[in-house]
């Protein structure tokens, strides 16, 4: 029998799904991606099939399908109507954070589901939508397995001093500590690097999933030695429209001086700044590329700045670097943001061919490049695939 798992990657406006078919042998094979985007104001439903090929595109009125449940009940019988002799087996979700419970993914139970709610704090901007999509799953479908992978299990091995903040140790026993982000993108980055390039796969590699969320983590051996985001999604790397690193001491400023409160905090830091609040014209890369504006331009010179010195701090936590890898969204598709780093990365020996960056090619370093630079696709919905497929086995 082929099994078809469905994976669901839940953001505060959009669910991004794909289908996959398992045949038992190998990774699972992705058939059907797709996304509900808009979501709470006028829903726009898109799939495609392995060939990007269009599928199917629905849009809704303003206000005629409010409900994440009516939406995941729409997707459901969509799918189970293309299934093709396949059985819908289980539901793998992107769930950010798995506090310090879960260094592994987990099959939904309404107790787990309950401790995972204990964590919305902790990730403000996708916990809630996480947990929702598992929520109207299960109201759809009680009786299909559902599993929880985490953002944060792939660090969950990284040496203490990463994972530790210089606060009393009650705090840190409690959970107050590093725990890093984008793991399943890291992840999926360990196991395709070795088969590009075998040559690395005991190797200290720097990546930057640079998306509208960004981290960089420090691989070594496969294994996630360090990364630039913290207890929560917010600390690191400036994102869209997220601040990243910020010295402490600026929130007690907005809080004395300001008058403002933890909701005005969460809202300035999480939604207002990065990009957006340095640019005052777009969270998107390419809107910030294509602009004349100079505040624009410093966004973009700010996020090359940090990128680079970030790739200092994490080379420094493996005790050297011998590759750097760009992923995700601006890591996969941005050569001008590539250019930037690597003109900053110059005293590390880093050299870029230009032809092959424009190109996105899979090795954009130049022949004379101290270290050699890689563009490699993420796929976080192949590791929920594979890790529903395992947690459902054991
Ligand atoms: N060609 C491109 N050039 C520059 N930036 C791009 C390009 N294509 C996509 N992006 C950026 O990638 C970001 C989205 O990355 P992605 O990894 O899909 O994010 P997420 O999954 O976190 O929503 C967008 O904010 C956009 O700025
Ligand atoms: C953890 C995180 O920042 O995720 P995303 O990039 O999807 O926003
Ligand atoms: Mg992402």
């Amino acid at each position: 029998m082929t099994k078809a798992i469905l994976v669901i990657n839940a953001g505060s406006s959009s669910l991004k799904f794909s289908v996959f078919r398992d045949s038992g042998a190998g990774d699972p094979v992705a058939a059907i991606n797709g996304q509900i985007s808009g979501i709470g104001t006028a829903p726009v439903f898109e799939a495609k099939d392995i060939d990007r090929k269009p599928l199917e595109g629905k849009a809704w009125q303003p206000g005629e399908a409010s409900d994440r449940t009516a939406l995941l009940a729409y997707l459901l019988d969509w799918i189970e109507a293309r299934l093709d002799g396949a059985t819908l087996v289980a539901a793998g979700h992107r769930v950010v954070h798995g506090g310090i419970r879960h260094a592994a993914p987990v099959r939904i139970t309404p107790a787990v589901l309950d401790e995972l709610e204990g964590l919305v704090p902790l990730a403000p901007l996708h916990q809630p939508h996480n947990l929702a999509a598992i929520r109207a799953l299960a109201e759809a479908h009680p009786e299909l397995p559902q599993v929880a992978c985490f953002d944060t299990a792939f660090h969950r091995g990284q040496p203490w001093q990463a994972g530790m903040f210089a606060i009393p140790r009650d705090l840190t026993d409690e959970g107050v500590r590093r725990y890093g982000f984008h793991g399943l993108s890291y992840e999926y980055i360990a196991r395709r690097l070795p088969e590009i390039a075998p040559e690395l796969a005991d190797a200290r590699v720097v990546v930057a999933h640079l998306g509208s969320g960004a981290s960089m983590c420090a691989l070594h051996a496969g294994r996630s030695m360090d990364s630039t985001m913290g207890f929560t999604a917010l600390d690191g790397l400036p994102m869209g429209t997220r601040c990243g690193a910020i010295d402490p001491g600026v929130l007690i400023y907005l809080m004395r001086e300001k008058g403002m409160d933890a909701g005005a905090i969460e809202k300035l830091l999480y939604n207002k700044s990065g990009l957006l609040g340095v640019s005052g014209v777009s969270n998107d890369m390419r809107a910030l590329l294509e602009s004349a504006d100079p505040h624009a331009q410093e966004a973009v010179e700010l996020f090359g700045f940090r990128i680079a010195k970030e790739t200092g701090a994490l080379a420094s936590s493996m005790g050297g670097i011998d590759a750097l890898v760009f992923t995700a969204g601006i890591g996969e598709r941005s050569a001008p943001v590539r250019a930037l780093v690597a003109e900053k990365l110059a005293w590390l020996g880093v050299s870029i061919d230009a032809a092959a960056n424009t190109a996105n090619a899979a090795k954009i370093s130049s022949g004379d490049s101290r270290i050699p630079v890689y563009v490699i696709p993420t796929d976080e919905e192949r590791m929920i695939a594979l890790h529903t497929r395992n947690a459902l086995a054991a």
